[in-house]
C-alpha cells in the first residue's frame, strides 16, 4: 500500500489550527516544515551538531506535510482539505498553496529518518529514534522510539508537555491510562517512572499496531494493556492519572468521563488543545468539579492538569 504525501504552504499563525483540521480529516502523521528551523544551530543531546538538509524545508513561511493511505485520499477529501483550509480566518491566501506526492509503503521508513534524531524532550526524558547510537551521559529516562505512521515522537509541543507534567506528579504505585496513545510514548514514559499498571488505547487500529512494537523497543510489551477504544467510554476501571493529548473537542467529549473514571486527588493532563479553545476546556473542567493544577503553553498549544 502506497501514501499520499500532501504539502500545504501556510503562513505560521494558523499552523496548530490546520494541524488540528488534518488530524481531523483523518491525516494519519503530520511533520511541520519551518523555514526558521534553518537559521537555529542544532544540537542533539549528547552536543553534537547536526545539520538540516535546506532542502528539506520551505524557503518562506511554513510547509505542513500530512500522509493519508492511498485508499482514503478521494477527490473528495482533498477538495474539502482545501476549502475548509481556505476558509479559515487568518489563512494568508498570498502564501497558501497544495502540492501532492505518492510515497511508496518501502520508502516511508526512511523519510522518518530525516526529520528524526535524539533529544531531550524534557528534565527527565530523551527521545532515542531505534535505529541510532546514544550515549546517556545525563542518565536521562530513553524512550526508544520508531514513529512509524503514529503520531507521537515527543518533538512536538502538545506532546513534550504531556511529558512534563507526568515526570512532575506521575507516582509508581499509580494506575494509569493512556488515551490516544499514538506511538506509545506517554505509556511508555509512565513505565520508566516505575509504573506498574498502564493502559493504553486508541481508536485507530495501526497506532496501536505500531504503540506494541514501541512496548518490545522499550521492554515492557508485557506491563501494558494496549488495545483499541474509543475514549473512556468502554471503561469500567478506576485510575490515578489519565492522560488524553488529542484535540480540544475531543477532549471535551471525555470531560465527564474522566471525572468519573479518576480517584479522588487523580489526575487528568490534557494536551492538544489550540490557545483559542483553552479557557472553554478550563472553564469545563472546573464547572466538572476539577481544580486546574497547572497550564502548559507552547507554540499557540495549551496542555492543562487538572486535580479530581
Ligand atoms: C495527537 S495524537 C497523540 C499521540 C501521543 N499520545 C502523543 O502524545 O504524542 C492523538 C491520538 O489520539 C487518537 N484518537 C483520536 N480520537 C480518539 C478517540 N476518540 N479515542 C481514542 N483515541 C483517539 C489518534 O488516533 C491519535 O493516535
Amino acid at each position: 500500500m502506497n501514501w499520499i504525501e500532501y504539502s500545504i504552504m501556510i503562513n505560521k499563525e494558523v499552523e496548530p489550527v490546520v494541524t488540528a483540521l488534518l488530524n481531523e480529516l483523518g491525516a494519519n502523521g503530520v511533520v511541520i516544515e519551518d523555514s526558521n528551523e534553518l537559521q537555529k544551530e542544532h544540537e542533539d543531546v549528547y552536543g553534537e551538531i547536526y545539520e538540516l538538509n535546506p532542502a528539506d524545508y520551505p524557503e518562506h513561511d511554513i510547509r505542513i506535510k500530512c500522509y493519508f493511505n492511498e485508499l482514503v485520499f478521494t477527490e473528495d477529501l482533498e477538495v474539502e482539505i482545501k476549502k475548509t483550509i481556505s476558509e479559515i480566518d487568518s489563512i494568508d491566501s498570498q502564501i497558501l498553496s497544495f502540492s501532492k506526492n505518492v510515497i511508496k509503503e518501502s520508502d516511508w521508513e526512511n523519510e522518518w529518518k530525516n526529520y528524526f534524531h535524539p533529544f531531550k524532550a524534557s528534565e527527565r526524558f530523551s527521545i532515542v529514534p531505534s535505529w541510532e547510537e546514544y550515549d546517556n551521559e545525563d542518565n536521562d529516562l530513553l524512550i526508544e522510539l520508531d514513529p512509524g505512521m503514529a503520531f507521537g515522537t515527543g518533538d512536538h509541543p502538545t506532546t513534550s508537555m504531556c511529558l512534563k507534567h507526568i515526570e512532575e506528579v506521575v507516582k509508581p504505585e499509580h494506575s494509569v491510562i493512556d488515551v490516544g496513545t499514538g506511538s506509545g510514548i506517554l505509556s511508555i514514559a509512565c513505565h520508566l517512572l516505575g509504573v506498574k499498571s498502564i493502559k493504553a488505547l486508541d481508536l485507530d487500529d495501526l497506532a496501536i499496531k505500531v504503540a506494541k512494537e514501541n512496548f518490545e523497543k522499550n521492554n515492557c510489551e508485557t506491563d501494558i494493556i494496549a488495545e483499541t477504544g474509543n475514549l473512556l467510554t468502554e471503561e469500567t476501571g478506576q485510575y490515578d492519572v489519565i492522560i488524553a493529548n488529542i484535540l480540544a473537542h475531543i477532549i471535551d467529549l471525555m470531560i465527564a468521563d474522566s471525572y468519573e473514571r479518576l480517584n479522588e486527588g487523580g489526575y487528568f493532563i490534557t494536551s492538544g488543545i489550540i490557545e483559542e479553545k483553552s479557557e472553554e476546556i478550563i472553564d469545563k473542567l472546573e464547572e466538572t468539579g476539577y481544580t486546574i493544577e497547572k497550564v502548559l503553553k507552547e507554540d499557540s498549544w495549551v496542555s492543562i492538569r487538572a486535580r479530581k
